[in-house]
């Protein structure tokens, strides 16, 4: 079975379950023709197989998802880095988009100044990295998997061609095996292996990645995982040490420019080769898992045994110390059997490790390269082989130097093969344009198990039944023993052998990489480079445990809401089980890990839960609460304005804000919200919470953001030109709270632009359904009717026959985009084309509710005059952060500077 970060499904609804289907395409197409047989292979692939497709969801919808179950959506590029231990691949599919044809986006985005003819014609439109291995000697289910999934036919250049380029099909790969499985490559899958060296494949994988992923590159000190952000513009010059079954030590100056400086035959090879002989140990993992339970200092002669107990501190050596390595098995009343597998495996771990960091840091010297990355199969994420190595970098340093580590580590020379192809369009990929997503079978990756499947929907819900069955393997999160010191330190003892991390805590993790050329850093963020999104660190332990355990105790809720959404059908409880097991599953493994997938912070967690709910195809888990509420809400506005419009300037403004403030009380992500909607109607629960506002709230610079709306005495300011809203959850939040205050601001002459997820996240409105509920409002409200006309948010909406063209000529737009995420908070280092294009014009950018103005961007600091907005729905989140208590209010204004 593979071992895999890898999903299969398209976003959401792009497939549905078809097991039949399924069944019959496994029946087929799932093993590779063994030797003998003729190779059956498709013809021009692929091609749009539009056998049993059908309109998912509402057929009233104006734009459904037609679902294709028959149709794979793979067109690939494949590569290889063939291994003496593991096979690795990586491989490439691509998505096409479905929503070029939405009439009102086009205009839209023609309105922005984005006209397709202008904007950079990607080579690729988007798609996905899969990282996937195989041990070596399961050669065959690789080559079955190639074939079930016909990578070895694809490719972006055969996509449009015909069989001919399939004849003559290559697979790009690295490694020994490239060599040895050569034919066996041909025999089966009828295809010819192109040999990439093995070091340029390093360089250059290594290179892409530590330019592209954020969270790449990290420090691992005594048990402690610290990532290191890399300045893509700085990276050169670096050591790159490979540790293979033997090192490899490369000067990097660049794309291309390396230079093999050093090595040592003393590598994964020999603790494997001297460890199977002195311990028996049946597999490289079996005896690296030996170390967790082994002390060196039953073998290994230390300074204190040789200094009577003492520190030779004369030179900087403790008592703990290794002297010599195995040295005290020069004593002559032991024989082999008297010492324990576990201390033999564990010395000879350190002897190996701590070797390999004292040469390549003397390299790193003689080079003056201040930057040492290691790499290789032998680490394998192993959390005391890096501690190890880590301490002997520090230790001869003096601390200036550090070793550093790759998540994608194990996969450099294979992303390097898969670089080596000529137009895949990844060279000037850059960081905001890819997103890195981890899958239901993540958590186990690196793991014991192994898995899950890599078909379809059904044969994943399979994997987690089997599980539930079992009632083991998949457990709810469960505290972890905070990280605290033994008091030896250094590489004496060091920490990840200890209790708090399990053998394989820091097994590599690493998810499918989705490439989506369309993302951009918010153009208003005043510091990109400084820019953190998260406010909650959840790297304090006593944060993780909580957050972990409020989003465990939400799972039934959402689960049920979740299964009632798609009917409360038996396949709808089906995908429910099973996403709440993933769910859980992914909680479990980063409450033991939390920097298993990369830095941690809420908005991860929150945009994660998300993300499993689309993997078993809950397309929207909110929808019917949604829609109630929006229609409970558009019935009470034309009242709300007539009230508003009663007012005076000031007190309006007032009102409009406190409205906005009391109507984030809609929140179906927050337990307390929840409890309280049992105790009223959602306007009773309105009125309370408006008759409930009190200034000063909790941050309150109303005054402020008053005073530069309005002025002060006769000073009247200009208004802004572009108001960027990013609006929340649906229903009275956005009808009740932002509209009116959208309408305010076009009133005096402000455009808007009303900002919201491209993807359903809890109950907030997306930015598919806000322009059918800017309509509905529009029918009540002249300034919103002629906006929203003058932004053609009314193209196929209904509007009164009263509008006139001259009216709607004169009128200053309000506008729809997308934010390009489907999480309730928001990242400003990638958004949509969309939004960006909109920013370049605002002056004034107003984030509202919990995720987007607390969770994330409370400390952001932005190029324009910015308001943050919201109630705060969490007890322990007002304490935290503003000294509060629950339901108080955040009105934070600040300036542009
Ligand atoms: C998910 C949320 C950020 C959504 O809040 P919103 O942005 O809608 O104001 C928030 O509901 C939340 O943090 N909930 C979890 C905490 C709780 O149940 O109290
Ligand atoms: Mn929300």
């Amino acid at each position: 079975m593979a071992s895999l970060a890898e999903d299969d499904q398209g976003q959401g609804a792009s497939r549905i379950q078809n097991p039949e289907a399924d069944d019959k395409k496994k029946k087929n197409s799932n093993m590779a023709p063994t030797s003998g047989n003729s190779i059956h292979r498709s013809s021009s692939r692929p091609q749009l197989d539009v056998s049993k497709a059908e309109i998912q969801g509402n057929f009233e919808e104006k734009h459904p998802t037609i679902l294709l179950p028959n149709q794979s959506d793979d067109i690939s590029h494949l590569a290889l880095d063939l291994g003496g231990s593991l096979i690795k691949l990586v491989y490439f599919s691509r998505h096409e988009n479905q929503s070029a044809n939405d009439k009102r986006k086009k205009s839209m985005k023609e309105r922005l100044g984005i006209s397709n003819v202008n904007r950079r014609s990607y080579p690729i439109l988007g798609g996905r990295l899969h990282f996937v291995k195989f041990e070596t000697n399961k050669i065959n289910e690789c080559l079955d998997f190639i074939y079930s999934k016909q990578l070895h036919c694809g490719g972006l250049e055969s996509h449009y061609s015909d069989n001919v380029a399939d004849r003559n099909a290559i697979i790009k790969a690295t490694g020994g095996g490239a060599y040895k499985f050569a034919d066996l490559f041909k025999e089966r899958l009828g295809v010819s292996i192109e040999k990439e060296d093995e070091m340029a494949c390093l360089v250059s994988g290594a290179n892409f990645l530590l330019k592209a992923i954020r969270h790449e590159a990290f420090t691992h000190m005594e048990g402690q995982k610290e990532f290191v952000q890399i300045d893509p513009n700085d990276l050169f010059p670096y050591l790159l040490v490979n540790i293979g079954s033997g090192v490899s030590m490369l000067k990097v100056d660049g794309d291309g420019k390396f230079e093999r400086v050093s090595g040592t035959n003393v590598g994964g090879g020999t603790y494997w080769g001297l460890g199977r002989l002195l311990t028996k140990c049946k597999s490289f993992d079996e005896l690296l898992e030996l170390t967790q339970k082994g002390d060196n200092r039953a073998i290994d002669m230390l300074v204190g045994d040789i200094y009577g107990g003492m520190d030779y501190s004369k030179i900087g050596l403790s008592a703990s110390t290794i002297a010599s390595s195995f040295g005290k098995a020069i004593s002559e009343k032991k024989e082999l059997e008297d010492y324990r597998p576990e201390d033999i495996s564990l010395s000879l771990l350190r002897m190996i490790s701590y070797n390999i960091g004292q040469i390549s840091y003397l390299n790193a010297l003689r080079f003056g390269l201040k930057r040492i990355f290691f790499g290789g199969f032998f680490i394998r994420g192993h959390a005391y082989t890096m501690d190890t190595i880590s301490f002997a970098v520090q230790f001869w340093s003096k601390g200036t130097a550090q070793a550093m580590f790759l998540r994608h580590e194990g996969f450099l020379g294979a992303f390097g093969a898969f670089m080596s192809y000529e137009k895949h369009g990844l060279d000037d990929l850059m960081v905001h344009q890819l997103v890195e997503r981890f899958p239901m079978g993540a958590p186990y990756t690196g793991g014991k198990i192994h898995g899950p499947p890599l078909g379809d929907l059904n044969e994943k819900i399979s994997w987690m039944e089997k599980f539930l069955q079992k009632g083991t393997e998949i457990t709810a999160p469960v505290p972890m023993i905070p990280p605290g010191t033994t008091g030896l330190g250094g590489f004496e003892v060091p920490l990840s052998k200890g209790s708090t991390l399990r053998p394989d805590a820091s097994a590599l993790n690493v998810g499918v990489l989705h490439l989506v050329p369309t993302l951009e850093v918010f153009p208003l963020l005043a510091d990109p480079k400084m820019y953190e999104p998260n406010t909650i660190d959840l790297s304090d332990h006593n944060e993780l445990e909580y957050w972990f355990t409020i989003l465990s105790e939400h799972l039934p809720d959402l689960v049920d809401k979740a299964v009632a959404s798609e009917g409360g059908t038996d396949d709808a409880k089906r995908r429910g089980d099973a996403f709440a097991r993933a769910f859980s599953a992914h909680l479990a493994r980063l409450m033991e890990e939390p920097a298993a997938y990369g830095k941690l912070g809420l908005a991860n967690l929150l945009e994660m839960r998300e993300e499993c709910l689309r993997e078993f195809q809950f397309v929207d888990a909110y929808r019917s609460i949604k829609q109630r509420e929006n229609e409970a809400s558009l019935a009470v506005l034309p009242d709300l304005l007539m009230e508003l419009d009663s007012m005076d300037e000031e007190t309006r403004l007032l009102a409009l804000i406190e409205g906005v403030l009391a109507a984030n009380i809609f929140d179906w992500g927050s337990r307390a919200c929840v409890d309280l909607y049992h105790q009223g109607t959602i306007i009773e629960i309105y009125r309370m919470s408006r008759n409930k506002m009190q200034r000063p709230w909790r941050v309150d610079n109303f005054d402020d953001f008053k005073e530069r709306m309005l002025g002060t005495g006769d000073r009247k300011p200009t208004p802004h030109r572009r108001a960027l809203l990013f609006v929340d959850n649906s229903g009275a939040d956005v009808v009740l709270g932002m509209l009116p205050l959208a309408r305010e601001l076009l009133r005096r002459g402000t455009e808007v632009v009303l900002v919201a997820n491209s993807l359903p996240a809890l109950n907030d409105v997306t930015a598919i359904e806000l322009p059918d509920i800017v309509a509905e409002a529009a029918k009540h409200c002249d300034i919103l009717r002629r906006a929203a006309e003058a932004g053609d948010l009314l193209v196929d909406a209904m509007i009164s026959p009263s509008n006139s063209s001259k009216e709607s000529s004169t009128s200053v737009p309000l506008m729809v985009v997308e934010n390009g995420c489907g999480s309730p908070c928001i990242d400003l280092r990638q958004v949509s084309s969309e939004l960006a294009a909109a920013a370049k014009d605002a002056d004034l950018i107003i984030l509202e509710g919990m995720g987007r103005a607390l969770h994330t961007n409370l400390n952001a600091r932005f190029n324009c005059d910015a308001l943050k907005l919201a109630m705060v729905k969490n007890q322990r989140l007002a304490e935290k952060l503003v000294k509060g208590k629950i339901y108080d209010c955040i009105c934070k204004y600040e300036p542009a500077n």
